[in-house]
């Protein structure tokens, strides 16, 4: 892996599902990358491609009725491309899930230590005795107190957190160079769900994984994210830095997720309207028929080209394209983009200013 290489590459990535209804498109024509060490959120509302999209990288999803179409590299090796084994072989050695609910990954009828034991000698030619002492030393580090006691108890006697925890620590158990984790805290209390971002947070400078982290909670992603994607049903809608999002989002999308939170006066609620049918989405940007500014351009069409905004910070939104002008979408809520009031400019497209 050359140095300037992500860790992973996801290009024109396309999943479809075959259903009794007809053929379904869960996520249409996502890029996005992951960097070594670094962590990058997929947020948007349920429904809005981001399981989909994290399980096929692995294609953990079952094919059919799922199609998975695109280019995912992982270490420049698409992935896409390999056989089952092949594929099975980088699937929790290199490339590690955890989910939501630690509940249904479990086997409550082993103990807790030897699901750890068993995920061990999947990857690795250990003996008995050492694949123990290798789980209890995962179960400490991934803060189990007492882990060598704890080996022999069973997935009811721990708590929701210390589950996780669990989970994490099967998750680890290949040395993964990228984890996934799809909603790890949601199921959580907020207490536990701290303690729980603060491991991985750890964890991701001692095993110096990249981490790609799906939520719909925006509050987790200012914890832990350093870099955003917004999806909205299927689409790319506005990527760029957590600090950048978070001070001068673009897309009125990502503005009115974040006008949700109750930093920016919100009640935590969701933002009004649903999804577009994912077996016919609407022409134009996947989100115009629930935005305010939509103009007869917005649903014309295909999803808007990504636009630079700033450094890093892209957005697909008909407003910033040539010939928009951003200012109509801009919020007083939010800090302007670029700290002076403008758009950078490129020289052929016609941004305008972007607040005023
Ligand atoms: N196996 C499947 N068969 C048919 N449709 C599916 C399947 N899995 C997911 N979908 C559909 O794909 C779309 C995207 O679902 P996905 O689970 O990726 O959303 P999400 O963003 O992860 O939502 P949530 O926040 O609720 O987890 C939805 O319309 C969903 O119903
Ligand atoms: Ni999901």
């Amino acid at each position: 892996m050359s140095a300037d290489q992500p860790l992973l590459e996801v290009e024109n990535l396309t999943t479809t599902f075959s259903t009794d209804n007809g053929t379904l498109t869960a996520v249409d024509g996502i890029d996005f990358s992951v960097d070594t060490g670094e962590t990058v959120c997929i947020v948007g509302e349920s429904g809005s491609g981001k399981t989909v999209a994290t399980e096929s990288i692995t294609r953990i999803i079952n094919t059919p009725p799922g199609e998975i179409e695109g280019t995912v590299r992982y270490k420049g090796r698409d992935l896409l491309s390999l056989p089952e084994s092949e594929l099975r072989q980088i699937r929790g050695n290199d490339i590690a899930h955890i989910f939501q609910n630690p509940q249904e990954a479990m086997n409550h009828c082993y103990t807790v230590g030897w699901q750890i034991v068993e995920a061990l000698q999947i990857h690795q030619d250990v003996s008995d005795d050492e694949a123990r002492a290798r789980a209890v030393d995962l179960m400490d580090r991934v803060g189990i107190a007492n882990a060598s006691s704890r080996f022999d108890d069973y997935p009811h006697e721990f708590s929701g957190g210390q589950k996780q925890r669990v989970m994490i620590a099967m998750a680890l158990v290949g040395d993964p160079d990228l984890l996934i984790a799809d909603e790890p805290t949601t199921a959580l209390d907020v207490t536990v769900q701290a303690q729980i971002l603060k491991l991985l947070d750890d964890l991701q400078e001692e095993f110096e994984m990249g981490i790609l982290f799906v939520t719909h909670d925006l509050g987790v992603v200012a914890e832990i994210a350093d870099r955003i994607v917004v999806m909205y049903a299927g689409k790319v809608m506005e990527r760029g830095g957590v600090l950048d999002i978070f001070d001068h989002p673009g897309h009125p999308y990502t503005q009115q997720l974040l006008e949700c939170l109750p930093e920016f006066g919100g009640t935590g609620g969701g933002i009004s309207g649903t999804l577009p049918d994912p077996y016919d989405p609407p022409e134009g940007c996947r989100f115009a028929p629930r935005c305010e500014y939509a103009e007869e351009a917005c649903r014309t069409g295909e999803q808007p080209e990504e636009v630079e905004v700033a450094p890093g910070q892209r957005v697909s939104c008909v407003h910033y394209g040539p010939g928009g002008n951003p200012s109509i979408v801009r919020n007083d809520e939010f800090g302007p983009i670029d700290g002076d009031g403008t758009a950078p400019t490129d020289g052929e497209s016609e941004v305008g200013p972007a607040d005023d």
